[in-house]
């Protein structure tokens, strides 16, 4: 059995964040594994995000006891603390984690605001260069790459140069909705060629936890012996399947069906 690693926040909601992580490292039968940064809750009357850090001890401590059983794969994704950050570029520098995913979560789908700047330098001078890939939607990618708001194919092209620069060994941007495009457009690039992975774009809202989805399907193909490419390209299929059949939470809410890809 592989073993995968997730050391992210928590969202009660169960769309995206650990559980996203955990449901998807399943339907890929990975062993996951959990080391939680921060909780999420929801206000009831208008889904606002309230956002509690955990204290970086206690990560620590979960750290520890994953990494003393070893993992094949890792991930990050939302991560609460620069202290957390630092905590984690420790851990895989000293355990020597070779597979690596960063998902270089800023804000909850919708929010264009990040709430902790420091934590965005954080994750670009410290966890870029320990990435075998990093996941930045078209927002994130504009905010490690310092190169403002991308609009297109060419600004994307421009933003993955930077972000390799920035010690990446792979990065693949995610147009997804964000881009305006007929189609749903991902760009892939390892530093020598450029890869636009392109799918049907979906006309829905119920895409929640899709980003975590995708990070955690690559870690979860990568721990199974994949190369990066067919990685990304693996997931990307898996996180479609699970968009086109994303449902209504609430009135404030759909995720993605984690299960989809197997199911149907
Ligand atoms: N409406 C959509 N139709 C098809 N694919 C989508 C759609 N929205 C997102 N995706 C894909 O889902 C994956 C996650 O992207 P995205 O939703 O942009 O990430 P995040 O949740 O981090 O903002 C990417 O592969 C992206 O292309
Ligand atoms: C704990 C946590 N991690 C990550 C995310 C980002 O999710 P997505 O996969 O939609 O980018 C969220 C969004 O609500 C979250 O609550
Ligand atoms: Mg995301």
């Amino acid at each position: 059995m592989k073993k995968t690693l997730t050391l992210a926040g928590s969202d009660s909601s169960g769309g995206a964040g650990i559980q996203a992580d955990l449901k998807t490292f399943q339907e890929h039968n990975v062993y996951g594994m959990t080391a939680l940064t921060s909780i999420v809750a929801m206000t009831p009357a208008n889904w606002g995000h309230d956002v509690t850090p955990i204290d970086v001890n206690i990560v620590e401590k979960q750290l520890d006891t994953i990494l003393s059983v070893g993992v094949d794969a890792m991930k990050t994704g939302m991560l609460g603390s620069v202290d957390i950050i630092k905590l984690g570029a420790k851990k895989i520098t000293a355990e020597n984690i070779d597979k690596v995913v960063i998902d270089p979560v800023m804000v909850c789908k919708g929010e264009d605001e990040v709430l902790q700047p420091e934590n965005t330098d954080a994750m670009r001078e410290l966890l870029l260069p320990l990435a075998t890939i990093t996941t930045p939607n078209l927002f994130e990618a504009g905010q490690l790459a310092q190169t403002g708001p991308i609009k297109d194919i060419d600004g994307m092209k421009a933003a993955a140069i930077k972000i390799i620069e920035l010690g990446a060994q792979n990065v693949v941007i995610k147009g997804g909705k964000a881009l305006e495009h007929e189609k749903a457009v991902d760009l892939f690039y390892d530093g020598k060629e450029f890869a636009l992975l392109e799918s049907e774009r979906l006309e829905t809202t119920y895409n929640h936890g899709a980003g975590c989805t995708f990070a955690a399907a690559i870690t979860a193909n990568l721990a199974q012996g994949k190369t990066v490419k067919e990685a990304v390209i693996a997931a990307k299929d898996f996180v479609h399947t699970a968009i086109k059949h994303g449902w209504k939470l609430n009135q404030f809410v759909g995720p993605v069906k984690h299960g989809a890809y197997n199911a149907h």
